[in-house]
């Protein structure tokens, strides 16, 4: 392995901790890869309440959750990090001084530090209960949309009731074929807003229904749906499924890295660092006296951990890299 090879900091978890770690590591000069469970970055701003207002941001006296994901990716974009999505971080393993090897579901990351930005835990999406549904998602089944073009002409069922399952309908009318929304209860929860929208356009609103069968060899070719109440059935010949549910998050394989835990959230020192030299934690996951799970505490530990995995990096590094405002970033 070249030393080359090694990246200065693995940040594990694109939540807004692991994001203004990853920007302020790239401050430093630090060589960065931030690995993040979900498709998408934001933690549990873009996961579960994309749409809600934050108060309690220096600076902003009131800015929506994507919105501030937004800026956070604006921010970090000023310097190369290397960001993975849709990888969720299994072990790390030390092996000697300064080279961690960070275990992946999809491949081995090498790293002289790791910053664990965790939150709650990698987040999955709740998935549909039915026999071999699982298979499908190799095809036809999906959790979350990354191109709405790849749904043009075709024929969309939605599954669910949430903003999420409103919205892509609403985006998807447009480009689709057809879209059919199938929805368990007859109220949806997503914003009455949107669901008056969903009222007035031509897709296809079926409640209260559920689905209860898929059929197909290798992709879904046509929907059993199961009438809530009256228990009636009828098929519907679909080309693609999406399924919104909501997430699901566990700290899973976190808890067995060795990392010293109380009550499921990562202990650390005031340099933000873990029992284990190197490994250091910020936002969310961590705890020590006094801890609040706010978003700006998460800022706050930020700088604490990449500035002193610098020294941990290179003992003769300054700690402190000095004030930004004596820098020059970006375009400007
Ligand atoms: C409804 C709601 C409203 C809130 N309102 C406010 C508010 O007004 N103000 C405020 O300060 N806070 C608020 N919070 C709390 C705030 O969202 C959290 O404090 C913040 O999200 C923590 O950020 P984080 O980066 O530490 O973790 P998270 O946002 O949880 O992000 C962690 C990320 O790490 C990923 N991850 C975890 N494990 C792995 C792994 N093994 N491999 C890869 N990726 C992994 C997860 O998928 C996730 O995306 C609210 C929370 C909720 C639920």
């Amino acid at each position: 392995m070249s030393m080359n090879s090694i990246t200065d900091m693995v940040i594990i978890g694109g939540g807004p901790a692991g994001m203004f770690a990853s920007f302020y590591a790239g401050m430093r000069k630090a060589s960065v890869k931030l690995i993040e469970s979900l498709p998408q970055l934001g933690g549990q701003l873009a996961a579960l309440y994309p749409d809600k207002h934050i108060y309690d941001i220096a600076g902003f006296s009131k800015i929506t959750a994507q919105e501030l994901v937004n800026n956070l990716k604006v921010q970090m974009e000023q310097f190369p990090i290397d960001v993975h999505l849709g990888i969720q971080v299994l072990n790390i393993v030390k092996h000697e001084e300064r080279c961690f090897e960070v275990i992946t579901n999809n491949g081995t990351h090498f790293a002289r530090t790791v910053i664990i930005a965790g939150g709650i835990g990698a987040f999955q999406p709740r998935r549909i209960d039915l026999p071999d549904a699982r298979k499908y998602e190799e095809t036809n089944l999906h959790y979350s949309i990354h191109d709405l073009n790849f749904f043009k002409n075709k024929r969309v069922l939605i599954n669910g009731g949430g903003d999420s399952a409103v919205d892509w309908a609403l985006m998807l009318e447009e480009i689709a074929a057809t879209v059919t929304v199938v929805h368990r209860r007859d109220k949806f929860r997503a914003h009455e807003h949107s669901v008056d929208q969903l009222m007035q356009a031509w897709v296809e609103v079926k409640t209260p229904w559920e689905i209860t069968g898929l059929t197909g060899s290798t992709s879904i070719k046509k929907v059993v749906l199961t009438h809530c109440k009256t228990k009636a059935t009828e098929e519907i010949e679909v080309d693609e499924v999406i399924v919104s549910f909501g997430y699901l998050s566990a700290l899973g394989p976190i808890t067995e890295w060795g990392i010293e835990l109380d009550n499921g959230s990562i202990i650390v020192n005031s340099r933000m660092q873990t029992n284990v030299p190197g490994i250091y934690a910020v936002g969310d996951i961590t705890t020590y006296p006094g801890k609040l799970k706010l978003i700006t505490v998460g800022f706050g530990e930020a700088p604490t951990a990449v500035n002193n995995a610098m020294v941990y990096i290179n003992p003769d590094a300054k700690l402190s890299p000095g004030h930004s405002s004596h820098m020059k970033i970006g375009a400007n």
